[in-house]
């Protein structure tokens, strides 16, 4: 099964995105629904036996005043060990059942997540930071949805429920009193409690997504701040997403304050009301002073029940907004569509013709590509140059089947692309992107990224191909040599030859070169074109640049402005016509 091609990719309908995200958070569980239940069934026999257990405790206390018979009190003690021992063993596996089936849900989401990032390109629309805060804080608000505001209210409710129908039958005012005080402090209570809580909670997850942003703006531009004197005022903006985020958990602090301060005052009047009740009950013969006992407290325990409630309410909002922007990240329309077939052929012609090929981004906005006609016979190089701005990279992502195109054919060895899985494409197609990650690891693992069963001949063979095998065979480590954050640093040259090397790893077909020598000093941008080309003889490859030295090498230079193939032709044609090449040639 491919990675990125799946029903995932599929358009989410207008009318679900509308929905609720907190009820969208809830169907997330809907597969599990069945342990779930199982799980309010278990928290339900935990919570029941712990007031029941308190009824038992107070008939035995009360009537051992009486002196019962040995049978009587027996009985209660081995229930009230039996209680005792069952509301820890049903709480032990609620917690069990409840949090396997969340947390396999939260490993379903997150799988969705990066399903969908995978099939879209987000990553223009969020910023890293508040990427990663929606794929960490507001995708485990859903394992608190789960775990923490959808089984307990619902056990409050059984437990709740039959607790009110038992005192009911004993005495029935003293059941009236203890349901009007459950619905105070488990509804009325939780109600107040979401309701102060809903605007700071909005904030809250928002205020999250800035610090992150800001905190990885500080660590990613830390030389440019330092070198600019910008430190000082970027860290005060660190510590400002910082306050306002203490300034809301101060105020989620005293809502559950009020909350848990409202839940014992409903607690204390109910239990005063039943004994003032009960104890007129009992002069008038209505009930006996052991029952009295008992209902004064069930109904404290009773308020046990309910007592989680306020605070979990008071989340809600945070958890709502949490679910708005995750599926802020599921609804993003995928770039591609879901794939329709499969079985491109990953040995055939490597010959890649692209024919009336219109791309653009929104889709009233204007035309990124706009009928763009292009060949690149098998193992020829083509190189295709323009001004920034007018379609280039759009060109490599359609290559790679990172963008679908809105019209138009892109065909490798005559079968369309448009239709088959990225990941088939991409086993003929690989790119060295403008900016390569170097993984904080080794220079194996590094490598091995792109095929992970490569050996180390295999590494040495790519590396010696991207012409960087000499620098690595000099590292004290070879392939062992730690690179990345925290690692050796490699120069510009050499993070480009690693990720043609992986690229070549790979084992592809056509290639995809954008950019790779942008963030280059010029010494070394001619001698890394001179390598990737000479790496890429025998592959169909595509050189994107805007850079135009060293051209002459390549077998064709394709010229693209906005968006249209304005020139075609060798270096020397090129140079010999009136047009963008000869114009802008720094040769000339
Ligand atoms: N993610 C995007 N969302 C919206 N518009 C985009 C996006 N990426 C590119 N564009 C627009 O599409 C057009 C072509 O951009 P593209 O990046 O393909 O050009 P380019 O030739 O590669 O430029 P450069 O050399 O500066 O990278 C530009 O007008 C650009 O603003």
């Amino acid at each position: 099964m491919s990675t990125t091609d799946t029903a995932d990719a599929a358009p989410v309908p207008e009318a679900e995105r509308r929905r609720d995200p907190l009820r969208r958070m809830v169907a997330l569980a809907r597969p599990r629904a069945g342990r779930f239940a199982l799980g309010v069934l278990l928290g339900a026999v935990a919570t029941g036996s712990g007031v029941a257990l308190l009824g038992v405790a107070a008939w035995m206390l009360a009537t051992a005043a009486s002196h019962p018979g040995i049978t009587a009190l027996g009985v209660s003690v081995v229930a009230t060990r039996a209680l005792g021992v069952g509301k820890g063993v049903s709480r032990y596996l609620e917690r069990l059942v409840t949090h396997d089936a969340a947390f396999r849900t939260l490993a379903e989401v997150r799988v969705r997540v990066y399903r969908r990032l995978a099939a879209t390109e987000p990553f223009g629309r969020f910023r890293s930071g508040d990427l990663v805060s929606r794929l960490v804080n507001d995708t485990e608000a859903t394992l608190d949805l789960l775990v923490r505001g959808l089984t307990p209210p619902l056990v409050s409710l059984v437990t709740g429920g039959v607790t009110v129908l038992v005192v009911t039958a004993v005495y029935a005012p003293g059941g009236a009193l203890l349901a009007a005080g459950l619905l105070l402090a488990g509804l009325a209570v939780p109600w107040a409690a979401a309701a102060l809580g809903r605007a700071p909670g909005r904030r809250q997850a928002v205020a999250r997504g800035r610090l992150s942003t800001s905190l990885v703006d500080t660590l990613h531009g830390a030389p440019d701040l330092i070198a600019y004197g910008a430190m000082d005022r970027q860290v005060a903006r660190v510590y400002e997403a910082d306050e306002e985020l203490t300034r809301m958990a101060r105020r989620d602090a005293a809502v559950l304050g009020l909350g848990a301060g409202a839940t014992t005052l409903i607690t204390g009047l109910s239990v005063w009301g039943t004994l003032f009740l009960g104890v007129l009950a009992v002069e008038g013969g209505e009930l006996d002073a052991v029952s009295l006992a008992v209902l004064v407290l069930v109904t404290l325990a009773a308020f046990e029940i309910v007592a989680p409630l306020p605070a979990v309410a008071a989340r809600l909002g945070a958890i709502r907004e949490s679910g708005a922007r995750l599926f802020g990240v599921l609804d993003t329309p995928a770039a591609v569509a879901p794939a329709v077939r499969t079985g491109l052929d990953p040995d055939g012609d490597s010959a890649v013709r692209v024919r009336g090929l219109r791309v653009r981004y929104t889709p009233d906005g204007p035309w990124a590509l706009d009928g763009v006609d292009l060949d690149v016979a098998a193992g020829e190089t083509v190189a295709v140059v323009g001004p920034s701005g007018a379609g280039k990279s759009t060109l490599a992502s359609v290559l790679l089947r990172f963008r679908d195109p809105d019209a138009g054919r892109v065909e490798l060895g005559g079968a369309d692309i448009t239709g088959y899985p990225a990941d088939e494409v991409r086993a003929v197609v690989s790119g060295v992107p403008q900016d390569p990650h170097v993984f904080a690891s080794t220079l194996r693992e590094n490598l091995r990224l792109a095929r992970p069963e490569a050996s180390d001949d295999d590494l040495w063979a790519a590396l010696r191909r991207a012409r960087l095998a000499d620098d690595v065979a000099a590292m004290p480590d070879g392939l062992d040599t730690r690179v990345g954050t925290h690692g050796l640093g490699l120069s510009g040259g050499m993070v480009q030859r690693l990720a043609l090397a992986r690229a070549l790893l790979a084992a592809p077909r056509v290639l995809v070169l954008d950019e790779p020598t942008a963030h280059l000093d010029p010494d070394t941008r001619d001698a890394v074109v001179e390598d990737l080309l000479a790496a890429a003889e025998g592959y169909s490859t595509l050189l994107i640049t805007h850079d135009l030295t060293g051209l002459e090498r390549v077998d064709r230079i394709v010229v693209v402005r906005d968006g249209r193939v304005v020139q075609s032709g060798t270096h020397t044609e090129l140079l010999a016509r009136d047009g963008w090449y000869r114009d802008v040639h720094p040769g000339l």
